[in-house]
């Protein structure tokens, strides 16, 4: 991968429509017109009322989502990528290089204890073993899971405890861009702050961050800039200056 250029990621016009083939084809269309910039160092954080739309910006841009209109783009010192007309193998190489993904809820396989769930990512680009044994332990000990856990497939762990696990997973191969679906959702006070922490050593290490946070201390502490969702997406071009209140401008 080659260096990234401000902005990293840019969104215009962007269209969403689900098309409901349980209903007789119908359509709902959920985002017209969006348009966002994100650059390196930079979390903008994603906010408006429950069904607006912002988890399914983060599955259009994680490709778990198909667009039905306008651009998303990555913007590279070499050139620029389209992420809307992806062939599916592109999609593997830039999830396991570019884009990482934190969801509310870790997806389980079964008999994969958690060290090696968390693991993977760093495996799947090449990484030593052992390496990456080091590493995803010490990001389990900094997120406080018990080591007796480490070696167990986390299926039956509490909801907290998955989670902890999901954030190692999400963090632990420093992508360039991370999506953040309300990372924070379970966790107690202590494990919100190595969260916050993790987020803000990503900004320092120059990634760009856009996420989904409920917590509105987590939100103020982590966000440089507020975009409020709002019904059909009238949203200005790169959000306004984050001043400690949701939708200032
Ligand atoms: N796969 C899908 N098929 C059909 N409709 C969907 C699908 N995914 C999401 N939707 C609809 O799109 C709208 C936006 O959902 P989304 O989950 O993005 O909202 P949200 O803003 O993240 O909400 P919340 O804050 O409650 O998580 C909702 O009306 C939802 O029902």
């Amino acid at each position: 991968m080659t260096s990234l250029t401000q902005p990293f990621l840019s969104v215009d016009a962007l269209h969403k429509a689900f098309v409901l083939h349980g209903q007789g084809g119908m359509t709902l269309e959920v985002m017209r017109d969006l348009h966002l910039t994100l650059s390196p160092g930079e979390c903008l954080v994603l906010s408006g009322p429950s069904g607006i739309g912002k988890s399914t910006l983060l599955k259009m841009l994680h490709g778990s989502y198909r667009v039905t209109g306008g651009a998303l783009h990555l913007h590279f010192e070499d050139g620029e990528l389209s992420l809307g007309d992806l062939p599916a193998h592109a999609w593997h190489t830039l999830r396991r290089d570019v884009i990482g993904y934190v969801s509310q809820f870790l997806r389980v396989i079964p008999r994969v204890p958690a060290v090696e769930v968390v693991m993977e990512p760093l495996l799947a680009r090449g990484v030593d073993t052992a390496d990456a044994r080091v590493r995803a332990e010490t990001l389990l000990a900094r997120l406080n899971l018990p080591e007796r856990l480490w070696r167990l497939p986390p299926g039956t762990f509490s909801g907290g405890e998955q989670q902890r696990v999901n954030i190692a997973r999400g963090f632990i191969a420093e992508h360039p861009l991370l999506l953040l679906d309300e990372p924070t959702a379970s966790l107690d006070a202590a494990n919100r702050e190595v969260v916050i922490e993790l987020i803000q050593e990503a900004k320092a290490r120059g990634a760009a961050l856009l996420g989904i946070f409920h917590d509105e201390e987590v939100r103020d502490r982590v966000a440089d800039r507020l975009l409020p969702l709002t019904p059909h997406m009238g949203v200005a071009l790169g959000a306004a200056p984050f001043a400690g209140k949701e939708g200032v401008s």
